[in-house]
Order: structure tokens, then C-alpha cells, then sequence
């Protein structure tokens, strides 16, 4: 069981929530300190609708709140609505959010990013600004959720340019979901690679994927480190440390500069929090 938290710090409590195409990725901070992080499955709409209702009267719904947590938001709360701070790359889901009284949503233009393209992705535009705070600059930024992103900036914090491709979890499915005698096949998990010359169709299945991915990280990752030979290199998100044991099975020298962050997205939006809220520095 994981302890319960309680406010101790005069440092304001917020929320931050990053809303992907999965999962909803929250995380509860006092000041510049992050407590807790935690997923929770895609919600329905009107399901979202009830729960933020629920909570603007005080309640904290357990479907958003972890038992560890409600105590410290309970309290904290009582000075008043919890500011959340929201990135959503679902248009659906950002604007039901806005009725919950204290919600800020992050958008790219606080962001003291340049070169940003209009339709880039909010949590790649975060978890850039993110990995470059906590790295520093240049910077390149592999996102493993549905979908697996490719995000590079340079030393000025302008956006190079990156790629976008169907994510470990989605190849996987969609595969099974447009063919007729495909098997579902999970990644396995102690993430040891599959053989190569499959001799059955569930590892034939994770052959195909699982080489083909991480040759092109290798690929990517190769072209990246020619153009900024220095550069640090970051990877977040759901299949991270499945990709990334992969990838050190395969090519060891290039999963060493590799380094896993859970919370790039967070330190992201934290940097935007800190310039609004009363937080000592
Ligand atoms: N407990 C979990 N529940 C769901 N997906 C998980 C879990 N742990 C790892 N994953 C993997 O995470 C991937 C989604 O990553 P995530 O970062 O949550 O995506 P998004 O940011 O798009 O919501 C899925 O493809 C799945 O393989
Ligand atoms: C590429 C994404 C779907 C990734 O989303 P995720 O897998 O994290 O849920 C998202 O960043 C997005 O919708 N981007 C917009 C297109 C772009 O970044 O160019
Ligand atoms: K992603």
C-alpha cells in the first residue's frame, strides 16, 4: 500500500494533468515539488462530465484520485478550488475540463519555445521544453505512448523538427485488428527480445515490430547525435522502458545515452505553473 500524503509545505498544491490518446497522466506538485504521479484510463465524456461536477462540491472522486492523495487535495482544498493545469491532444476532452473552476490550460504559446509548427502536438512542445530544462539544450525527445514521437530542439530552444509513427502497444494491435488469423500478442514483459527468425505467428508478430522499432530509434537516434554530436537524448511515456530494454538487448552503446524520464510532460508544465503561481524559487 503506498503511504498517505498530507500538504506540509506553504507551497501552493496544483494539479497538473497531461490528457493523451490512453491515458490521463496527473501529477500532484506543492510548489516546484512533485508528490505524486499517476495514469488513469480514458474516461467517457459525459462519465468526465459527473466526476468534475463531483469534485468542484468537494468530493474527490476515487475514479481520478488515488487513495494516497485525496487526503493532501481534501486539505488542500480547503483554500480554496486546487489549481489544474491542463494539456490535452484531444480537442474532445480539453474543453469539459474548463468547467472544473480552476483550470488553466497550457497552451504552446506560453512556452518559451521558437520554431513551433501550429499543429504541433502540446505534449511534444512540453516534454522538449521538459527534457531541455532538466539536460539542457540541444535536445532530443522520444515520447513512447500510442503514438511514438521523435522531437528535437537546438541550442537556441528552436524546434528542429521530428517524426511521428504508430506507437509498441497500437503496431501491436492494429495489426490483429486488420488481419483475420493474427494472434493478440502483448510485448513481453520482461522486454527480453523476441527471436528474430520466428518460427511461430505470435513471435513473428513481435519480430517484425519489435526489430523494425528499434532499428529505427537506432536510426533516428544516429542521424540526431550527426547533426548535435553532444546533444542529450530523453525518452518518456508508456512503452519507455519497455522500448528502451529493447533497445539495450540490441545496440547497448546507444540505449547508455538514452535516459529515461517518466515526467518530462510534468517538468514541462511545471515551468509554466512556476511563472503564475506564489511558489518560492
Ligand atoms: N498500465 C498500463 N495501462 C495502459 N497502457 C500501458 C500501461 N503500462 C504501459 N502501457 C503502454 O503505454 C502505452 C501508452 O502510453 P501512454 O504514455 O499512456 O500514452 P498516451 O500518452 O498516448 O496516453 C500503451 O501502448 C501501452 O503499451
Ligand atoms: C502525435 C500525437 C498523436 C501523440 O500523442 P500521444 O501518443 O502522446 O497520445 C500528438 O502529439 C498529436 O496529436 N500531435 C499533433 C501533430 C503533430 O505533433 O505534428
Ligand atoms: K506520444
Amino acid at each position: 500500500m503506498t503511504n498517505v500524503i498530507h500538504p506540509q509545505t506553504v507551497d501552493p498544491t496544483w494539479l497538473a494533468l497531461m490528457i493523451g490518446n490512453s491515458r490521463l497522466h496527473w501529477a500532484l506538485f506543492s510548489g516546484k515539488t512533485l508528490r505524486e504521479a499517476w495514469e488513469i484510463d480514458q474516461v467517457p465524456v459525459t462519465a468526465i462530465e459527473r466526476l468534475i461536477q463531483q469534485w468542484a462540491q468537494g468530493d474527490w472522486p476515487e475514479a481520478i484520485f488515488p487513495l494516497n492523495v485525496r487526503e493532501w487535495v481534501r486539505q488542500a482544498a480547503k483554500a480554496g478550488p486546487i489549481p489544474l493545469y491542463l494539456a490535452s491532444v484531444v480537442p474532445a476532452q480539453t474543453s469539459i475540463w474548463q468547467t472544473y473552476p480552476a483550470t488553466t490550460i497550457v497552451t504552446p504559446d506560453r512556452l518559451p519555445l521558437k520554431g513551433l509548427y501550429p499543429t504541433l502536438g502540446i505534449d511534444r512542445a512540453l516534454a522538449i521544453l521538459g527534457a531541455g530544462n532538466q539536460l539542457g539544450w540541444p535536445v532530443l525527445v522520444l515520447d513512447a505512448g500510442t503514438a511514438l514521437t521523435l522531437t528535437g530542439a537546438d541550442g537556441d530552444r528552436h524546434l528542429v523538427g521530428g517524426a511521428i509513427l504508430p506507437g509498441l502497444g497500437l503496431q501491436l494491435h492494429a495489426l490483429v485488428e486488420h488481419t483475420a488469423a493474427l494472434p493478440i500478442v502483448e510485448a513481453r514483459s520482461d522486454s527480453t527480445l523476441p527471436p528474430r527468425w520466428a518460427l511461430n505467428t505470435a513471435d513473428a508478430v513481435e519480430s517484425g515490430i519489435v526489430y523494425t522499432m528499434v532499428a529505427g530509434i537506432q536510426d533516428f537516434i544516429g542521424a540526431w547525435r550527426t547533426k548535435f554530436p553532444d546533444s542529450a537524448i530523453a525518452m518518456t511515456g508508456g512503452d519507455s522502458t519497455s522500448l528502451l530494454n529493447y533497445l539495450q538487448a540490441k545496440a547497448p552503446e546507444v540505449a547508455a545515452i538514452v535516459q529515461p524520464d517518466p515526467h518530462l510532460i510534468f517538468w514541462g508544465i511545471r515551468s509554466v505553473a512556476l511563472a503564475q503561481l506564489p511558489i518560492s524559487q
